[in-house]
């Protein structure tokens, strides 16, 4: 199927960053991120991420390639774009001692682009996005650190966004704000807006994330949509018994493919067997069952079988 640019929030085609030192960071890269998805950009660190959104918001000029942006050519569509694109990427410095309110105020003001005359409205309605209206007088520096980043990110939203770029949003947050992070990102998609995060920790964009673009030394290896992804990997069935040959005996039986065994355990592709028909045949078979697992794949078994490599998945 062929796509037209305006089924799409960001397009690159061969976008390539080499460094005056020579450092190729980001080399070739074809990212497609549909509309309305939130897009996961997940690789280690140092494997491009930041650089290449930085190309994105034309914050640095790749050597090579070209972007597009909500449907337009950059860079040279970047004042007429870039209203409609909230970015985090260095969290802005707030005032450890003015209120919330008042450093999205002092933000707002510097912002040449922003009309005076609905600022109160639009820090309001980007308060009220990031759930901190009530805390809106507060000080600063009695925020949590959730509070903090949800903060940066309502000053994001100061205006109507269609799409949201974010660079390592839970990056230094304890559990409580990572998780206050997540869950403002899937509502601020569910509001409509394109998210396109990074994040270098593969369970995070599992959790949030639709589509993934994933980087390894500054090359894009996979994209799509996660679910997509994850189905070309397959679910096995993992049984725990003495009598190993007499279960591999059974699942091949029963039709089941990639019957293996080894280590007091026969395993197999589940395909399209019910698990507990699978449990009842072995029982039936006077196999002694003692554990019985359905593994479905994460995003780490794909990103394994992509790059042959593990993944720093704790961060
Ligand atoms: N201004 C620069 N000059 C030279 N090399 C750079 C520059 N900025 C980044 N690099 C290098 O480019 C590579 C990609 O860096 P980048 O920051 O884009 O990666 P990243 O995936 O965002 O990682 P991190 O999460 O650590 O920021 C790294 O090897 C980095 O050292």
């Amino acid at each position: 199927m062929t796509t037209g640019a305006g089924d799409h929030s960001i397009v690159t085609r061969g976008l390539t960053k080499r460094f005056r030192g020579g450092q190729l960071a980001v080399d070739d890269l074809h990212l497609s991120v549909p509309r309305g998805s939130v897009f996961g950009f997940l690789g280690p660190n140092g494997s491009g991420k930041t650089t290449t959104i930085r190309m994105l918001l034309g914050l640095v000029a790749p050597t090579q390639g070209g972007w597009d942006l909500l449907g337009t050519p950059m860079p040279g569509g970047v004042a007429a774009v870039l209203p409609r694109v909230g970015a985090l990427v260095e969290g802005p410095a707030f005032y450890p001692y003015l209120s919330g309110e008042a450093n999205l105020r002092r933000y707002d003001a510097a912002d040449p682009k922003a009309d005076p005359r609905t600022a109160s409205r639009r820090i309001g309605l980007a308060l009220d996005r990031v759930g901190l209206a009530a805390a809106a007088g507060k000080r600063y520096r009695a925020y949590s650190l959730g509070m903090r980043q949800r903060l940066a990110i309502a000053a994001a939203l100061l205006g109507p966004r269609e799409l949201l770029v974010l660079d390592e949003p839970t990056n230094g947050l304890d559990p409580q704000g990572t998780r206050e992070v997540r869950a403002l990102v899937r509502e601020i998609a569910a509001d409509g807006t394109t998210v396109f995060v990074s994040s270098h920790l593969l369970a995070e964009v599992e959790q949030m994330c639709t589509h993934v673009g994933v980087m390894r030394t500054g090359r894009l290896v996979a994209q799509g949509p996660i679910a997509g992804l994850l189905g070309g990997e397959a679910v096995t069935v993992r049984v725990e018994t003495p009598d190993t040959a007499e279960a591999a005996a059974v699942l091949a039986g029963l039709g089941l493919e990639g019957v293996r065994t080894g280590d007091g355990q026969a395993v197999a592709e589940l395909g399209g067997h019910a698990p507990e028909r699978v449990t009842a045949a072995l029982v039936a078979a006077g196999v002694a069952v003692r554990g019985l697992a359905v593994q479905r794949p994460s995003l780490e078994d794909v990103f394994v079988g992509l790059t042959g490599e593990g993944f720093d998945v704790d961060g």
